[in-house]
């Protein structure tokens, strides 16, 4: 593996708050100190002062990499993608999806169990994991169900899917209906120390429903889902972590008062965090194109009110994750009406794009707090002590971006089998240029290596 000299680079650090221009250097594997700077030294001004000086003496086989004007970033995290795979690989599969991974500048996802068969035992998971040992070029991390077959009926072999190494159990797709079944998977959860991805969604409430209840559902005469079908189990499940402990993680949060729920729960001391994602802090049921599918997505477009509140909670860092919860359909399964096609869009690829265009250019997220909710929380959440930092030691998993790059996506470009994406031909700031995983060039200028 030949080392990587990245120079001239924003490096934005959230684990401890660095931000600064700057080189970074990697070999086997790891973030290393700067060659020629003294071991051990964290001297920013005497490592940035070496690179003028022309004293530094690199590995011979050392690639540079220019990151003048670029963002360095530690590799991206993605905590919630659909990877399709046991049993619907039509739509996507662990190679596809994790290439798509690696273009969008993420170097580790989580992909959701709510496969075909359900991940749920933990041979299940190892299916999962040796063939992205075989096929992935970023680290792909198999979560667990909470129940078995995604049923609510009886909990899943979380302690043998523990021992096989998941990062976390999520019902994906559904909520755990029955309460009593809930509060026993988190009291594991919360002895394994293993976070619970919660999708919130009264089974009973949504009715369903197929948009955001509004207006516009009315007017189009389609079934709608209020607010409440998320509140309530979003609700429930902040007081069931209360009472077990266990340590709960809201995945696509898109109302106001799960924001407001969340933040109260926090200044309560429980173990809760939130994710948002971005076509739910970039659109509102007000965007939907009347029969476009690509609008439909679980949660769905809320109102104005409600991206707001999304906005300020991403602002003020009570939503600590931007995920992308990646959810590829093919065409012809999104070309039926609006009630009855397969509800989600894809996100790997154009995450990046809308964080930039969406969040840092107008200002209310800094390029640091984009690291931090893309790679240093989603580290520290998941436990994953050598990522979400480029402090020397850790892995050598890095995301560079250059934010100022405008174009148009093109969902026909997308390495992902998916294209069901209400942002093809949006125009959007902020590319991807360079995604590193483990030492590794895996994604360059818009080729996959390796
Ligand atoms: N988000 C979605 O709209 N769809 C997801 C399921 C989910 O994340 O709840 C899917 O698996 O397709
Ligand atoms: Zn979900
Ligand atoms: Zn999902």
């Amino acid at each position: 593996m030949s080392s990587i000299l990245i120079k001239n680079g924003r490096i934005l650090d959230p684990a401890v708050g660095r931000d600064e221009v700057g080189d970074l250097f990697l070999k086997d594997g790891v973030i290393a100190e700067l060659p020629g700077s003294p071991a051990g030294t964290k001297d920013e001004t005497r490592v940035r002062g070496k690179k003028n000086s022309g004293t530094v003496s690199l590995p011979e086989d050392t690639v540079v990499l220019d990151a003048s004007g670029c963002y360095v970033m530690p590799g991206l995290i993605d905590m919630h993608v659909h990877l399709r795979d046991p049993g619907q690989t039509w739509k996507e599969d662990v190679s596809s999806g994790s290439r798509a991974a690696a273009a969008g500048g993420f170097t580790t996802i989580v992909a959701m169990p709510n496969t075909r068969p359900t991940i749920d035992s933990p041979d299940r998971v190892d299916y999962v994991r040796n063939k992205a040992a075989h096929v992935a070029p970023v680290h792909v991390l198999q979560a667990g169900s909470v129940t078995k077959g995604l049923k609510g009926e009886e909990l899943s072999d979380i302690r043998g899917m523990a021992a096989h190494g998941i990062p976390a159990i999520s019902e994906d797709g559904r909520s755990v209906m029955n309460a009593r079944l809930c509060r026993e998977a988190m009291e594991i959860a919360a002895e394994l120390h293993l976070p619970f991805l919660d999708h919130c969604e009264d089974a009973a409430l949504v009715n369903g429903g197929c948009v955001n209840e509004d207006s516009f559902s009315r007017k189009e005469h389609l079934k709608g889902i209020s607010n409440s079908v998320e509140d309530v189990i979003a609700a429930r499940d902040i007081l069931l972590a209360g009472e077990t402990g266990a340590q709960l993680h809201l995945c696509h949060c898109s109302t106001k008062l799960s924001y407001q729920m969340l933040k109260r729960a926090k200044e309560q001391g429980f173990s809760v965090s939130g994710e948002v994602c971005p076509h739910h802090f970039t659109l509102t049921s007000a965007d939907r194109i009347p029969g476009d599918t690509n609008y439909k997505m679980n949660p769905p477009l809320r109102t104005g009110e409600d991206r707001e509140a999304l906005l300020q909670g991403l602002a003020d860092g009570t939503f600590e994750v931007i995920s992308t919860d990646h959810a590829p359909h093919t065409a012809e399964e999104k070309q039926q009406p609006m009630d009855r096609a397969p509800f989600g869009i894809v996100g790997l690829e154009t995450c990046v794009p809308l964080t930039v265009t969406q969040l840092v250019k107008k200002g209310i997220l800094t390029p640091l707090q984009m690291a931090e909710k893309l790679s240093g929380n989603p580290a520290r959440l998941l436990h994953l002590e050598d990522r979400g930092s480029l402090e020397a030691g850790k892995a050598a998993d890095v995301t560079i971006i250059n934010p100022e790059e405008e174009y148009c996506i093109d969902a026909g470009k997308f390495y992902s089998r998916g294209r069901n994406t209400p942002f093809d031909g949006m125009k959007v700031s902020g590319r991807v240029r360079v995604t590193i995983c483990g030492g590794k060039i895996v994604y360059r200028d818009g080729r996959l290596y390796g």
